[in-house]
């Protein structure tokens, strides 16, 4: 199994840092954490410089053994649709990459097992180009799935999912990562989800992390004060799980 820590983490476009000295423990196998944050707070940045598509400072440790040359999978925000493809030949393609064009039959049955799991099975032989968002963003998350990476990060994974599909794919990556030990990464702006799902949370904001720890730790009504600039409440609903409440927008 891999684990993830973060050491004095930079990034910036250009002149222009986006943020830096981001430095977390280690990141276990097993569990959810969401990475939260303003808009342009820099969180798909620092799933791009994890995943190593952006230069920077500092240094992203991997300790454990890994089956693969590139443990980290990054899942972007923006699923591009190639018209080109069927949905089965792009999670195929995702499978493949990096690898030879040898299919085995396992390979098959995986890809079959997780288009199921999805509930997608229907979409496998329709092209992308005619998929609407949401559906493409399940095809997305297969692609990503498929390459069973020891870390995986999710950048906005449900944001175009209806509520039922958002609460199904974040239970089944909750109970994937916790049966097979991967450590899921996941940018999110619903915090109710955030703390429903995820174990840790890291928020990104001004350029720093500012508070990392216990979902339920983090998020508090002083955090969304000053990172979100909004009048909120945390308050356990009748079966007893924190929700968070907005009363206003701070002006
Ligand atoms: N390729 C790029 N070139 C230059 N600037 C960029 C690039 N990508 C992102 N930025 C800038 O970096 C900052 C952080 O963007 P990023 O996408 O990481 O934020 P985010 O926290 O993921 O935001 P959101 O919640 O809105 O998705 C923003 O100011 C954005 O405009």
């Amino acid at each position: 199994m891999v684990a993830l820590r973060l050491e004095s983490l930079g990034a910036r476009y250009g002149s222009n840092r986006i943020f830096e000295d981001i430095s977390t423990g280690i990141i276990e196998g097993g569990g959810l954490t969401a990475v939260i944050g303003p808009n342009a707070a820099g969180k798909s940045t620092l799933f791009k410089r994890i995943a190593g598509l952006l230069k920077g400072e500092g240094v992203v440790h991997l300790s454990g053994e890994s089956a693969l040359s590139r443990p980290i999978c990054y899942m972007p925000q923006d699923t591009g649709a190639n018209a080109v493809l069927t949905v089965y030949e792009s999670v195929l393609l995702a499978a493949k990459q990096g690898s030879g064009w040898k299919v085995a039959d396992d390979e098959l049955a995986d890809i079959d097992r997780i288009l199921s799991s999805l509930k997608i099975s229907d979409l496998a032989f329709r092209d992308l180009g005619q998929l609407s968002g949401g559906q493409r963003q399940l095809v997305a998350i297969a692609q990503a799935l498929v390459r069973k990476p020891d870390i995986l990060l999710m950048d906005e994974p449900t944001s175009a999912l209806d509520l039922f599909r958002q609460i199904e794919v974040l239970h089944y990556m909750r109970e994937l990562a916790r049966e097979s030990g991967i450590a899921v990464l996941i940018a999110l702006h619903d915090l109710n989800h955030a703390m429903r799902y995820c174990d840790q949370a890291m928020v990104v904001a001004n350029g720093r992390l500012v508070a990392s720890g216990p979902t339920t730790e983090v998020i508090t009504a002083d955090l969304l004060r000053k990172v979100y600039r909004v009048d909120a409440r945390i308050e356990n609903c009748t079966q007893g799980r924190p929700l968070v409440i907005v009363d206003s927008a701070l002006g």
